[in-house]
C-alpha cells in the first residue's frame, strides 16, 4: 500500500482485503450505468460487522468518502464510485444466520444476491416474494437502499413490506439493530424503514430479517399481443377483475424485437403493437377456465389480439425471458433511463400526455416503453443513435427529462419508482420533492452520517 491513508487502514483491520489493481477499481468502481469513469481510491471487502466498523471509522478520521456497494446492477448511478471515494463491498459477506420457523423469518448478510435468499426461503418450503430479473447478481443490501420493486409488486408490495429488522453501520460506525424482528412496535421513530430507500446515505446495511410467506398456489403464464397500450389498460382491469394475478407485465414490439435480436425465441408468429406477460394462480380446472374466459372477453372486446398460455416450465420461462431480457438487451444501445410512477388512477391521463411529449421531442431517438403497468411503473429507454456522441446525446435526453419531470409533478408522480435517485435522477429531486422534504431529508442524513462520508452526492448534491 503505497498510500499512507490504505496503509493505516489495513493496519488498523489486519483481517480485511484491500485491492487496489486497476481492473479492480474498474469492476467495484461502477453500475450498471456506464456514464461515468470509476475511480475510487482502493476497494474493502469487508468479511465482519467489526471490519465494516473499522472502515467506517477509519474513514471518519481521514475524511474519505465511502461508497456501499452491493451486486451494482444499479440503474441509477447509485453505487458508481468515481470521485476517489473507498468502496465499501459487501460481497464476502453472504451468508445466511438463521431461520425461525415461528418467525418465518430469514436472517441474512447484506451481501447475499436475491436469488440465493430466495433458494433459502425455499428450502423451509417458504418464499421470499421480491424477484426482478437481476435477482441472480442483485444483493439484497442494494435492495433495501433502493426499496426494490420488480415483477411481483402487484402481489406482494415491494421491498420495504418484507423487511422485519435490519442491521446497519451508521455513518461514524455506530452499530444499530432496527426492529429485531417484531410484528409490533410501537416505540417511536420507525428508523428501518427509514434506512430502506436510503441508498446507501444513512448507514451501510450489513444484515437483514426478512420475512417469508407461503408459495403461491400453482401458476399458469400467458402471453398477450394487444393493439396499443390503451387495451394493456383495459385488460389489466378486465384480468386483475376476474383472475388471482402474481404479475402483469407489458412491453412494446420495440422492445420484444430488441430481446429477439439478442437470442430469445419468438413465441407468437405475428407482430404487434404491444404485449404482455401475465402469470396468475391456476390451481384448479376453474381458475383455469376463468383465465380463458377473460382472455375470450378481452378478444370479442378487440382489447387482445392474439395471445398463449405456457404449456410447460420451460415454456413459461421462455415467456418470462421476453420480458426479462429486455434491459440486457437495451445495453449495448447505452439507453437513457427513466423509471417513472404515478398513481394508478393517474396512468391513462400522465400515458396520453407523455406519449405526445416524448413523440414531439425524441423524434430521432428510438424509444423503448415496458414496465410494471399495474404499479403504475413504467420504464422508458431512450436509445443512443451509434453516430451520435455520448456527451450530445445525454444533453438532449436530460432537456427532455425536465419536460417529463413536470408532467409528473402535474401528476404527483415520481421521478423515480424502483430505481432509485442516485447520480442520474439528481437533478430532478425537485419535481417528486418538496423543498420542506428535501431540508428534513439533509438534516436526516446530518444526523447519521455528520461528515457526510457515505455516498456523497448520490441522491442529493452534496452538501
Ligand atoms: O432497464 C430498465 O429500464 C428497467 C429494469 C427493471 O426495472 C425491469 O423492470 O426490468
Ligand atoms: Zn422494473
Amino acid at each position: 500500500m503505497t498510500d499512507p491513508r490504505l496503509a493505516d487502514l489495513a493496519a488498523r483491520s489486519p483481517g480485511l482485503r484491500l485491492l487496489t489493481e486497476p481492473a479492480d477499481l474498474v469492476h467495484y468502481g461502477r453500475d450498471w450505468t456506464r456514464r461515468w469513469t470509476p475511480a475510487p481510491i482502493a476497494i474493502a471487502l469487508p468479511s465482519s460487522v467489526a471490519e465494516v466498523q473499522d472502515v467506517v471509522r477509519w474513514a471518519n478520521d481521514h475524511r474519505i468518502a465511502l461508497v456501499p456497494s452491493g451486486g451494482r446492477t444499479g440503474l441509477s448511478g447509485g453505487a458508481v464510485a468515481a470521485h476517489g471515494e473507498l468502496v465499501l463491498s459487501l460481497e464476502r459477506m453472504h451468508r445466511v444466520l438463521g431461520f425461525s420457523p415461528a418467525g418465518r423469518l430469514l436472517a441474512v448478510q447484506a451481501g447475499i444476491t436475491l436469488q440465493a435468499a430466495q433458494e433459502a426461503a425455499r428450502a423451509h418450503g417458504l418464499i421470499y416474494p421480491v424477484d426482478f430479473a437481476a435477482r441472480g447478481s442483485c444483493t439484497i443490501g442494494g435492495n433495501v437502499a433502493t426499496n426494490a420493486g420488480g415483477i411481483r409488486v402487484i402481489r406482494y408490495g415491494n421491498t420495504r413490506d418484507w423487511i422485519a429488522g435490519l442491521t446497519v453501520v451508521t455513518g461514524e460506525g455506530e452499530l444499530i439493530e432496527l426492529n429485531r424482528g417484531l410484528v409490533k412496535n410501537s416505540s417511536g421513530y420507525d428508523l428501518r424503514q427509514l434506512m430502506i430507500g436510503s441508498e446507501g446515505t444513512l448507514g451501510v446495511v450489513v444484515g437483514a430479517l426478512l420475512e417469508l410467506t407461503d408459495p403461491p398456489p400453482p401458476a399458469q403464464v400467458m402471453l398477450l399481443a394487444l393493439p396499443d397500450i390503451d387495451a394493456v389498460l383495459a385488460v389489466f382491469a378486465l384480468f386483475r377483475r376476474r383472475l388471482s394475478l402474481q404479475a402483469f407485465e407489458f412491453f412494446t414490439d420495440v422492445a420484444l424485437a430488441h430481446v429477439l435480436a439478442h437470442g430469445a425465441q419468438r413465441a407468437l408468429a405475428g407482430e404487434y403493437p404491444c404485449y404482455v406477460v401475465t402469470e396468475f394462480d391456476a390451481a384448479d380446472e376453474a381458475a383455469q377456465q376463468a383465465a380463458l374466459a377473460a382472455f375470450e372477453e378481452g378478444a370479442a372486446q378487440g382489447w387482445i389480439i392474439d395471445g398463449v398460455i405456457a404449456q410447460s416450465q420451460a415454456q413459461a420461462e421462455a415467456l418470462w425471458r421476453l420480458r426479462e431480457g429486455i434491459t440486457e438487451s437495451l445495453a449495448p444501445h447505452k439507453p437513457y433511463k427513466n423509471d417513472v410512477a404515478v398513481r394508478i388512477d393517474a396512468v391513462p391521463a400522465f400515458l396520453g400526455e407523455i406519449q405526445a411529449l416524448l413523440a414531439r421531442e425524441y423524434p430521432q431517438f428510438e424509444v423503448v416503453w415496458f414496465g410494471h403497468i399495474g404499479d403504475g411503473n413504467l420504464h422508458i429507454n431512450i436509445l443512443k443513435p451509434a453516430a451520435m456522441d455520448d456527451a450530445a446525446f445525454i444533453a438532449e435526453c436530460e432537456r427532455v427529462t425536465v419536460l417529463l419531470a413536470a408532467v409528473l409533478e402535474k401528476h404527483g408522480g415520481s421521478i423515480s419508482a424502483e430505481h432509485g435517485i442516485g447520480l442520474v435522477k439528481r437533478p430532478y429531486l425537485e419535481s417528486t420533492r418538496s423543498a420542506a422534504e428535501i431540508a428534513l431529508m439533509c438534516g436526516i442524513k446530518r444526523v447519521f452520517d455528520p461528515q457526510r462520508l457515505l455516498n456523497p452526492g448520490k441522491l442529493f448534491p452534496v452538501d
